[in-house]
């Protein structure tokens, strides 16, 4: 009998807690970790490293489909690595203009195709934590349990303003609120996998919850299905 490993699902809209959550659950279950967002984030990165245009879909498609990445998975008190050709790049991806180059590409149907099959092959035993914007609707539609989680627009942008103080400079809570809204109208307008819940998502509003509670929310779902072993 084949035995597929299952898959968690993790989507929502930027700094609502996805990949932190993601990040704890995969460890605490000891299953892999897919940060699909990483993938976008690297190919507008590579993309300007390599002088791409972020609208030129038909390089990009070809960017993507061999990009060199190399995740490495935590260890006790190291988060999950990530290199790209050669070269640890795990900090320099995060910032806000490198999110926002990766909005602009995901909205590219030859550059989601070109990632899919790369996504998919996480899905490896014992299982698997996703997180990103279609991970339940078009990734992984079978996954046993699917949550959307949000948080105000608000709420959002003071996280990343705490979590970005004195790492970069220039920082702004109303550009970064600015950016945020920016990022959630392209990401949940654009065409093709847009960022929305699945029919069968179970739906975390995390504005007023720690993420203690988000995650003790999430065992029940784990728990109630049975889905861990
Ligand atoms: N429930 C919560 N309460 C307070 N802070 C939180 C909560 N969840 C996450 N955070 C903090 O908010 C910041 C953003 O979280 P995180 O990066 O996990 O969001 P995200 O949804 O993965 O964002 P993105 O999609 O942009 O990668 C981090 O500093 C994290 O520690
Ligand atoms: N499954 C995904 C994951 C990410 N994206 C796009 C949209 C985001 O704005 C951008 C960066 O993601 P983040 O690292 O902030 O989670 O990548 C997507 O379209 N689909």
């Amino acid at each position: 009998m084949i035995s597929i490993a299952p898959v968690i699902t993790i989507d929502g809209p930027s700094g609502s807690g996805k990949g932190t959550v993601a990040g704890i659950l995969a460890k605490r279950l000891g299953w892999n970790l897919l940060d699909s967002g990483a993938l976008y984030r690297l190919l507008a990165f590579a993309a300007h490293n390599h002088g791409v245009d972020l609208t030129n879909e038909e390089l990009l498609k070809k960017l993507a489909a061999h990009l060199d990445v190399q995740f490495i998975a935590a260890t006790d008190g190291q988060l999950q690595r990530i290199i790209l050709e050669g070269d640890e790049v795990s900090d320099v991806i995060r910032t806000e203009s490198v999110g926002s180059g990766a909005s602009q590409v995901a909205a590219l149907p030859a550059v989601r195709e070109a990632l899919l099959q790369r996504q998919r092959a996480f899905q490896e035993a014992p299982g698997l934590v996703a997180d990103g914007r279609d991970m339940g609707t078009v990734v992984f539609p079978d996954a046993p349990l699917k949550i959307f989680l949000t948080a105000s627009a608000e709420e959002r942008a003071r996280r990343r303003y705490l979590q970005l103080k004195g790492k970069v400079d220039g920082v702004s809570l109303s550009s970064l609120l600015d950016e945020i809204r920016a990022r959630d109208e392209r990401d949940t307008q654009r065409a093709v996998a847009p960022l929305k819940p699945a029919a069968d998502a179970i739906q975390l509003d995390s504005t007023e919850l720690s993420i203690d509670q988000v995650l003790e929310r999430i065992m029940s779902e784990i728990a109630i299905r049975d889905i861990a072993g």
